[in-house]
């Protein structure tokens, strides 16, 4: 099919604008995603934002050769949300979610987590940011090859100074949640990926961040392992968390509530699940992923 037509087709559906200019200069979280509305021990979390990125922007190199990589985003997540951040190789995704991370800084503009100006932090601080507020599922599970699934979940809590005495129901609680609970007592190498992987998210979730950050989380899992991590993301999204994962798997964002497409480090354009099941979901999130270029598989 001639690119031309499809292109000016999915402009019409997407009311997508011409190219270049800005779709939302701010997006604003999802008003009421249905589950967070429906746990009403949750409404007052429903006001609350959790991130707030104000034209956030990111230059790199020096003034003979910049890189813009981040052109000033901005946007907001309320508390309970689940956000997927997707975007073609190169369009600004892991440095968005570096400068959110802390483990970038970005040039200018605010980066804020539950108020906070995340930017604004001292290294003592920042650490203790870090540890309290949020959790992280990288690629790779990246667990300690000397300790037990249940020593590395545990050190989490070990490290934010929660009492000895608490510290393994909670691991018994969040290993449940996530299916590990048979191989706590296993190390890593004698762990199947999948597994390991769950393990690394409950190390992320144990001490209850403000927000969950996963970049490519999926990235390493066949697709039998994938789906159970995404279905423990989204009982942990049901449960309260609020997450952030970069993917360039369409069907991996299908799970999410709101997904964001970032496009020369900007935010291009953004879709919300809202009631639509998720093979519809997953229908249009592949309309803007081929707009924005192609297969899915060139959208990382
Ligand atoms: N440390 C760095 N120094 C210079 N340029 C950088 C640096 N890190 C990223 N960039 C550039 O910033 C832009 C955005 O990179 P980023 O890694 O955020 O993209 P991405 O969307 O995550 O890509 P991918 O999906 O391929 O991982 C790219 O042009 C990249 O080359």
């Amino acid at each position: 099919m001639a690119r031309g037509p499809v292109r000016a087709q999915y402009r019409r559906r997407l009311t997508i604008p011409s190219k270049g200019t800005i779709v939302a200069s701010h997006i604003a979280p999802d008003p009421a995603p249905a589950h967070v509305r429906a746990a009403s021990s949750r409404g007052a979390a429903r006001a609350r934002l959790a991130l707030s990125c104000k034209e956030v922007e990111k230059l790199y190199g020096s003034r003979s050769n910049v890189t813009r990589a981040l052109a000033g985003v901005s946007f907001d997540v309320a508390a309970g949300e689940y956000i997927a951040l997707m975007g073609p190789s190169g369009s600004g995704k892991t440095t968005l979610l570096n400068c959110i991370s802390t483990i970038d800084r970005p040039t200018s503009g605010q980066v804020l987590v539950d108020g906070q100006d995340v930017c604004a932090l001292k290294s003592g601080q920042l650490s203790r940011f870090r540890r309290e507020r949020l959790g992280f599922v990288f690629q790779d599970s990246n667990l300690l090859d000397t300790l037990t699934a249940r020593e590395n979940v545990a050190l989490a809590l070990t490290i934010n100074r929660v009492s000895a005495r608490g510290i393994p129901a909670r691991v018994e609680a969040v290993a449940e949640r996530l299916e590990i609970s048979d191989v706590l007592d296993k190390f890593p190498y004698q762990m199947s990926g999948g597994q390991r992987q769950r393990v690394a998210v409950a190390r992320a979730i144990v001490g209850d961040p403000t927000l969950v950050l996963a970049d490519e989380p999926t990235g390493s899992l066949d697709s039998k392992n994938s789906r159970r991590l995404l279905e423990s993301f989204e009982a942990m999204n049901e449960d309260g968390a609020t997450i952030i994962m970069v993917t360039h798997d369409s069907s991996a964002a299908s799970y999410a509530r709101r997904v964001l497409f970032v496009k020369d480090g900007r935010l291009f354009n953004e879709v919300v699940r809202g009631d639509k099941t998720r093979k519809q979901f997953f229908d249009q999130i592949m309309d803007v992923v081929s707009f924005l270029g192609g297969e899915d598989a060139d959208v990382r």
